[in-house]
């Protein structure tokens, strides 16, 4: 079992996970970039900003100073997509030790490579395990210990039971999985269709067009993740469906609170302006069409919420322009596996 856990990134994620992991009584280091966030967290022992209503336990020690997270055989890895390579060349700098197994709970790809999470940690940490987690795991709900599940990943099935065992907790099922790349990719591209039903929710379009355009979804979540090197079965799992739903139709979702916004006329950088917490699916859209068009794959959904982030597209002609796309089956041969 692990017995020095470290976790990068107090947002509400991190926050979340270090209150779950120090449920096994393991020391439990919380690492936050925001200096006014650290004092709180070492104050306070609260995170009002990023998670409001909870206290920190005794055993988690938070710090502002990277250096002090380095004694770990557990790190997590919890920062933006758009902050994870920075991270990790810090703590590269620093001499992160090369046995601490590295875990990465940030959902994204980034912009230009097109990389995923353990890609670029495997790029910069090259000799540390690495594996990730994954779900339907809303931090809020989470941190107040309403049952949740998730699935870790590994492509090395050694450090899956050792995982599995510390984030077995009464309120946490953790599941398994090897399909690494299928994980992150279902993650991070629910993310985008987690705005497209929130611009449904702020055109009160209603429940038949949220739900047909959730199941489209998931055959376009397939079609580009089985392309980028996701297993099919995958985005039937948790971490695929599961997410897609949580995250499409929960009221905690940051990502749905940016497509109401839209949809209620709000523009982009209005949005982005007023919002201190990260909605993963903006940067997102940008990178999924990137990767889209590089691999010459159909994206309508990626497509039209891609335009109205970044080509200043009004969100009804985004959803008229996939309400008018020529008729097909529903069922194509982009639905099987290869
Ligand atoms: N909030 C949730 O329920 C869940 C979030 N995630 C993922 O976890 C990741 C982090 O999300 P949250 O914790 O929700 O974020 P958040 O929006 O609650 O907080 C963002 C955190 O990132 C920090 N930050 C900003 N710039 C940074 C930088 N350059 N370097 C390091 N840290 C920086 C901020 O100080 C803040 O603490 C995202 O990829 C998200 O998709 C995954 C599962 C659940
Ligand atoms: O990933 C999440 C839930 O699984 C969090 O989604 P939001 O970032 O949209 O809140």
């Amino acid at each position: 079992m692990y017995k020095k856990i470290s976790i990068i990134g107090a947002g509400g994620w991190g926050t979340a996970l270090a209150l779950l992991l120090a449920e096994n009584r393991t020391a439990v280091r919380l690492w936050a970039h925001n200096p006014e966030v650290t004092k709180e967290l070492v104050s306070q022992r609260t995170n009002e900003d990023y998670l409001p209503g909870v206290r920190l336990p005794p055993n988690v020690y938070a710090t502002g100073n990277l250096a002090d997270t380095l004694d770990a055989d557990l790190m997590l890895l919890v920062p933006p997509s758009k902050a994870l390579r920075e991270v990790c060349g810090k703590l590269a700098g620093l001499g992160l030790p090369k046995e601490a197994v590295i875990v990465s709970c940030t959902k994204g790809l980034e912009h230009d490579t097109g990389k995923l999470m353990s890609e670029i940690i495997e790029e910069i940490l090259p000799e540390n395990p690495v594996a990730v987690l994954s779900g339907p795991n809303h931090a809020e709900e989470v941190a107040q210990r309403i049952p949740a599940a998730g699935v870790l990943g590994s492509k090395s099935p050694e450090l899956l039971e050792p995982l599995q065992r510390v984030f077995s907790l009464p309120t946490f099922r953790a599941y398994t999985s090897d399909d690494v790349m299928g994980i992150q990719l279902g993650g991070a591209l629910k993310n985008i269709f987690a705005i497209g039903a929130g611009v449904s929710d702020g055109f009160n379009m209603g429940d038949n067009a949220k739900a047909g355009l959730v199941t489209r979804a998931l055959a376009e979540m397939m079609r580009l993740g089985i392309a980028m090197g996701g297993r099919r079965e995958t985005f039937f799992g948790l971490s695929g469906v599961g997410d897609l739903m949580v995250t499409c139709f929960s009221r905690h979702s940051r990502n749905r609170k940016v497509g109401e916004r839209l949809g209620r006329g709000e523009s982009p950088a209005q949005i982005q302006e007023s919002m201190q917490m990260v909605a993963e699916g903006i940067p997102t859209a940008l990178s999924a069409w990137q990767v889209a068009q590089k691999l010459g794959i159909e994206a309508p959904i990626t497509y039209e919420i891609y335009s109205v982030l970044y080509e200043n597209k009004p969100p009804h002609e985004a959803m008229w322009g996939l309400l008018g796309r020529p008729p097909k089956p529903e069922s194509d041969r982009d639905h099987r596996q290869g």
